[in-house]
């Protein structure tokens, strides 16, 4: 049963499940963030485990909601978590662009790989605000740069399914929550992860269907000297972290975690290869890509012909029609949006 739940000022809709055998109500652990409540719903169970949720009077991209209920991934958590668990995931137009995870040890200059990228494209790229348990830096602002978390409360989040992949870096906590993800997702942009090579094993072992890209110093010498040049460890901190950078590059380069390796010799070379494996050495346009919202008419009607859903315009002289292609689904659950096509028919 999916419905409002306004009473405890929880503002997104609730999910309770049916247990036909014992004839009880339960609530599962609810991953994602769901829709709002709104003035209705029409709801379709799909192929696959999951449920098509349309929501009535909604603005634009807020909409077409998918609840997963049976998905591969939604399996994989009620493993995990020994619990019963559904995830949401947003209907957006077109294509869901897959997450871009990039790994590599630290100083080799992900970072500001990922600060160029964002800077030439602030329309199509996000980042996903890591948690980590470590001190900020004098420069780092929380929320911004990281969530800034205290140890207990990270590890309790992580133990309620809250977060996509989590581990222990050069003595620290770091982990990426859904919710993070679903932040840079459901604001209709690309989301780039900077996380370890024990965060991408975990990221690839899920089913999270992203782009695994590994950036390598030219050498340990070089690496060392950014490292030092950045000036934001200690003696103590830097020596660790090239002790931990030597299994990091082996398992980078050797464990087929990672489809996609990248030098980074010259800031500026590597960064147009990096353009160029995203396919973005021909855009010229920050616009270049967007995935659009999938704007409904206010009052209408739904209804399912065979693949494809239809949302009829009521209550108007022009009686627009909108056709969702459920065949057409890409994307989905755990921190991405779910793409469709769409077809508008004025009459
Ligand atoms: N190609 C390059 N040549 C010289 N210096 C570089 C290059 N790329 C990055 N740097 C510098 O190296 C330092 C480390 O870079 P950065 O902070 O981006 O690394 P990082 O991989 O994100 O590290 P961490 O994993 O610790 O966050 C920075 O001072 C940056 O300006
Ligand atoms: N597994 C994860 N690793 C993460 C995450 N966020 C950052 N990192 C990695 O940690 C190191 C050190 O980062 P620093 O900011 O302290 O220099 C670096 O390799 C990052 O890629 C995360 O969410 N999960």
């Amino acid at each position: 049963m999916i419905g409002g739940n306004h009473e405890r000022n929880n503002f997104s809709i609730g999910v309770q499940i049916h247990d036909k055998n014992s004839n009880n109500w339960f609530s599962p652990i609810v991953l994602g963030t769901g829709p709002k409540p709104s003035q209705g719903y029409s709801a379709f169970v799909l192929e696959q485990g999951r449920i098509l949720v349309i929501k009535k009077g909604s603005p634009r991209n807020e909409s077409i909601w998918f609840l997963e209920v049976d998905s591969p991934y939604v399996r994989e958590q009620k493993k995990l978590l020994r619990k019963e668990v559904v995830a949401w995931s947003k209907g957006v137009r077109g294509n869901a662009e897959k997450p871009i995870v990039i790994s590599g040890p630290s100083g080799v200059g992900k970072g500001t790989l990922i600060s160029m990228l964002m800077k030439e494209f602030p329309s199509m790229f996000g980042f996903s605000v890591s948690h980590t348990t470590r001190s900020p830096r004098s420069m780092e602002r929380d929320g911004v740069h990281y969530h800034f978390a205290d140890k207990k409360v990270m590890e309790k989040e992580i133990k309620d399914g809250k977060f996509l992949e989590f581990a222990s870096v050069h003595g620290n906590l770091y982990g990426t929550s859904i919710e993070s993800v679903e932040a840079v997702t459901d604001s209709g942009k690309r989301c780039i992860l900077d996380i370890d090579v024990q965060g991408a094993r975990s990221v690839r072992a899920s089913s999270l269907d992203a782009i695994f890209i590994f950036v390598c110093p030219p050498s340990m010498k070089e690496l060392e000297d950014r490292l030092r040049a950045r000036g934001t460890e200690t003696e103590e901190q830097i020596q660790k972290r090239l002790r931990n950078a030597e299994a990091e590059i082996k398992e980078g380069i050797s464990s087929g975690i990672f489809g996609l390796i990248l030098y980074n010799d010259n800031l500026e070379e590597c960064y147009k290869k990096l353009k160029k494996l995203l396919g973005l050495d021909e855009v010229t346009s920050v616009n270049g890509v967007e995935i659009e919202g999938i704007n409904l008419p206010t009052e209408h009607t739904v209804s399912k012909m065979e693949d494809k859903i239809i949302i009829q315009e009521t209550g108007k002289e022009t009686r627009n029609k909108i056709v969702l292609d459920i065949s057409s689904l890409n994307g989905g659950a755990p921190g991405r949006t779910r793409g469709i096509l769409v077809d508008a028919i004025k009459f």
